[in-house]
């Protein structure tokens, strides 16, 4: 089925019904319809996208844009998907629409939409894609959530399914199994990974130009050599507490991602206020910063270790780090309820001077610790990546767990 754009103009806004059961008599299916009223900066933006046709087929003279713009932005307007089997729609619906100002369609087609409803060459009943324009974008100005149909050739078809159609299956099978909340992000991290397989096996040089590429353009390496391990874990769950421990025992090196942004917060650089503003909230600081300090961090290490505590608290954050910094080899998670951190936090924030260990920040972090941290636990879980340990249990007793998985 191929589709097109009409637009039922403010003055025949009134006899839009009349309008629409003439398009479906001639054979076209309506398969979207909306209501909208154009302002002006609306409205030339879309004559600016998509200008009325001049040389063949456009009215003599030209009617000014001006003139279009004051016709569209006048009340109402009525915006139509068209669609017919087979191809040709534009055209059709062209020629069912008929020539551009009304005085002559009533001469040459008087059957035709223009000449039953139009009144001048701006008003002239409907807008409709021109022969040879672009009429899937002129839907898209419309309607930009449209799902669109996939091409349907062979050519279309055998790239598909060569190319994309079995990741694509294994992710949403996956996707099915796991549920994780954010479906959109987990499925784009899934599918970023398979990517990174799929080039990993013949693509060697590939990856090594890569890492190259990154490292020329942010100063880092990535650490290929080095075991990375993502610590995870609620707020409280003793992340920092069972790092040190390892660090100790293991010489790893460890970033805590929070604390790399508490001090960009004290070093009173111009983002450190907007940083200190979402900690306290709870909020997630956006990646780039993020990573981009974690990647400083980590560029300098030596270690034959790095723990990174408290990140990623996003799938998309994961996916970025994966990209642009480094794989890593597992995340070691601390499974903690909430009633147990809260205790701890509460305590800690006696002391800590953190500006959110308090009761109200605390909860928040919660909050966007399910909703938002929790899915990348899952993802990654899913994958067989994540070392669980209960972290209910006195400090001796995790590590204990913990030092078993290095
Ligand atoms: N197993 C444990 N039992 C009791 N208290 C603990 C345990 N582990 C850590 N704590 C205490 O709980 C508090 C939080 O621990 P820690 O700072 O290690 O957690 P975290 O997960 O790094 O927290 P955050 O994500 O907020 O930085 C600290 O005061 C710590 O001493
Ligand atoms: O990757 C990260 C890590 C942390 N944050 C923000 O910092 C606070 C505190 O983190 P802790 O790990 O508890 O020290 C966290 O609540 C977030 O607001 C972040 O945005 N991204």
């Amino acid at each position: 089925m191929e589709s097109t754009l009409a637009l039922v103009k403010p003055h025949a806004f009134p006899r839009a019904d009349e309008i629409l059961s003439a398009i479906t008599s001639a054979g076209f299916t309506i398969t979207a319809k909306d209501v909208l009223s154009l302002n002006t900066t609306r409205a030339a933006a879309f004559y600016a996208a998509h200008p009325p046709p001049a040389g063949a087929g456009a009215s003599s003279p030209p009617v000014p844009v001006a003139d279009l713009i004051g016709a569209l932005t006048a009340g109402p307007v009525m915006a139509l998907v068209v669609s017919k089997a087979g191809g040709g729609v534009n055209d059709e619906l062209a020629s069912l629409a008929g020539p551009e100002d009304p005085a002559t369609a009533r001469t040459a087609a008087p059957g035709s939409l223009r000449a039953r409803f139009g009144v001048d060459a701006a008003k002239n009943a409907v807008h409709v894609v021109a022969p040879g324009a672009d009429a899937e974008a002129q839907v898209a100005f419309f309607f930009p959530e449209r799902e669109r149909e996939l091409p349907s050739g062979a050519a279309a078809k055998e790239y598909l399914m060569g190319s994309v159609v079995p990741s694509l299956t294994k992710g949403l099978t996956e996707l099915c199994r796991v549920a994780p909340a954010d479906p959109l992000g987990w499925l784009s991290t899934f599918l970023g990974d398979a990517a990174r397989e799929a080039r990993g096996g013949d693509a060697s040089a590939d990856a090594e130009a890569e890492a190259a590429k990154g490292a020329e353009a942010n100063g880092e390496a990535k650490k290929d050599k080095q075991k990375i391990v993502f610590v995870l874990g609620g707020p409280g769950s003793g992340k920092g507490t069972q790092c040190a421990r390892l660090v100790e025992d293991f010489h790893f090196d460890h970033f805590s991602a929070g604390d790399l942004l508490r001090a960009e917060v004290k070093s009173g650089s111009s983002t450190g206020v907007e940083i200190d503003r979402m900690i306290a909230n709870g909020e997630i600081v956006p990646g780039d910063i993020t990573i981009s300090l974690l990647a400083n961090a980590i560029s300098s290490s030596t270690a034959p270790g790095i723990l990174i505590d408290g990140f990623p608290r996003k799938l998309d954050q994961a996916g970025a780090f994966e990209k642009d910094v480094s794989d890593f080899a597992f995340v070691l998670f601390f499974d903690c309820p909430e009633e147990v951190m809260e205790e701890r936090l509460l305590k800690r924030g006696e002391t800590s001077g953190r500006v959110d260990d308090n009761a109200e920040s605390i909860r928040k972090r919660f909050d966007t610790f399910v909703k938002t941290s929790m899915p990348v636990i899952e993802y990654y879980e899913a994958k067989g990546k994540v070392r669980r340990v209960d972290a209910t249990k006195t400090p001796d007793e995790v590590y204990a767990v913990v030092k078993g998985f290095f």
